[in-house]
């Protein structure tokens, strides 16, 4: 029998149409298609109609009394949020790093001290497959919460291929068992692990021969990708890693230009990535690369206010052309987040983002930067049914009143997921 589902009567659904094809760039992130009065029909798990709601109903009426509604007057309905970078899963939190930056230690120093990166990869190799599920699920549960449908999430907290392929495998679980779709990215090049700090080169050959041919024919991950900072992996290392994972059919990606300048942006473009992210740093020859080779900027708004960093210039990146999302950036160390909501604010607040902007940027772009664009991202006929009802009067709101969380509704695959602000 057919599931149908009618998304009714909402003030304002934003549909974001148009932009499935290629991410949306300069003034094109800022027409997010709104329909006032909109319903959507949806059936066996896709969206066959948006619409005005006297149109739709009218057409639907003989099915409507089969089709569950969801009564969305007064709230806006947007396609669910796409979250295109997170480290979802790790074991334990860094709250004594967190003090100790408050005192004036920085992020680098921590981690060369052997905390930060190292502190969570100690507690990942510890944890067991069911311990970092049951972390990771909690984690997951609140993302939907906050009307999240799919994350990215990277593996770099194992560093040894057994207990990379571990958070691989965990992330595959997952992948089975919760509605958030998880897209996997192998990142065993998140730093070198301590006991090899003197030999890098080492590391980086493991990384090359053993790593990320195995996790490849595991089919564990569909992107790579490396921190690429000073102190951590260099332009040359991170090159080879990322040229060894496309000849095994990984992807690239980059943590680009985080901490200062060090080319990350112009690697993105040399090996054609399909993001780069972070970007705060980034040269003005490397945003025009990216521009120019239609690589995404991925901005992290919640790491540069959690580590009390200047933002990344989200205007300049966007006027030289480059496609850009937002993401959480979910992490112990830097970023312990789950709201994408409120990076919307941060993109607006921080980075002289509109609106308009940070909707697409975490929707349809986000989808863009990591591969998911023809089945989600948008509110168009023959997509997944992944759609968010927020609590608010227009789209305005959600930018606007910050730091709480207005989700209503969260609808995964045609599935009703969260109702009145609960999990289902
Ligand atoms: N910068 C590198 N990786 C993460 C932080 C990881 C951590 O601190 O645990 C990031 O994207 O911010
Ligand atoms: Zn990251």
């Amino acid at each position: 029998m057919v599931q149908r589902m009618f998304i009714s009567n909402a003030n304002q659904v934003i549909t974001m149409a148009g932009h499935s094809d290629k991410p949306a760039k300069k003034e094109e992130m800022s027409k997010i298609s709104i329909m006032e009065h909109g319903s959507i029909w949806i059936e066996d798990g896709r969206i066959v109609e948006t619409g005005p709601d006297d149109e739709l109903r009218e057409k639907y009426k003989s099915q409507l009394e089969d089709a569950q509604q969801i009564d969305a007057s007064g709230k806006i309905v947007t396609p669910g949020l796409i979250d295109p970078h997170t480290h979802l899963v790790h074991a334990g939190t860094r709250e004594n790093e967190y003090a100790m930056r408050l005192k004036g230690k920085t992020y680098m120093e921590i981690m060369g001290a052997g905390g930060g990166i190292h502190a969570t990869t100690r507690a990942t190799q510890k944890a067991s497959h069911e311990e970092l599920y049951e972390e990771s699920k909690k984690r997951l549960d609140k993302f939907l919460l906050h009307g999240v449908t799919t994350v990215e999430a990277k593996s770099g907290y194992g560093l040894t291929l057994e207990h990379e392929l571990k958070q691989l495998e965990v992330a595959k679980q997952l992948q089975k068992d919760h509605s958030i779709d998880i897209i996997s990215t192998f990142m065993g090049a998140h730093a070198v692990p301590m006991d090899e700090k003197d030999n890098p080169e080492k590391f980086v050959t493991r990384l090359i021969e053993e790593m990320i041919p195995e996790v490849a024919e595991r089919k564990l991950a569909v992107f790579n990708d490396v921190f690429c900072e000073r102190g951590v992996f260099t332009p040359k290392q991170s090159k080879r890693i990322l040229e060894a994972g496309k000849k095994h059919g990984l992807i690239p990606k980059i943590h680009a230009d985080e901490i200062e300048p060090y080319a990350g942006a112009e690697l993105a473009a040399e090996v054609g990535a399909i993001s780069a992210d972070h970007l705060l740093k980034a040269s003005d020859e490397g945003i025009k690369a990216m521009a120019e080779r239609g690589v995404t900027g991925v901005l992290l708004p919640g790491t540069a206010f959690f580590l009390m960093a200047e933002f990344a210039p989200a205007r300049k990146i966007i006027e030289a052309g480059v496609a850009i999302a937002l993401s959480t950036d979910q992490n112990p160390g830097s970023s312990p987040t789950i709201s994408l909501p409120f990076m919307m604010n941060l993109g607006c607040l921080k980075m002289e983002m509109t609106p308009e902007e940070v909707l697409t940027a975490t929707t349809i772009n986000a989808a863009h930067a990591i591969g998911c664009a023809d089945e989600a991202g948008s509110l168009e006929a023959g997509k997944k049914a992944d759609i968010t009802i927020f609590d608010v009067p227009n789209y305005l709101t959600l930018s606007y009143q910050y730091g709480m969380n207005h989700v209503d509704t969260v609808i995964k695959a045609g599935k009703q997921v969260v109702a009145g602000g609960r999990l289902q």
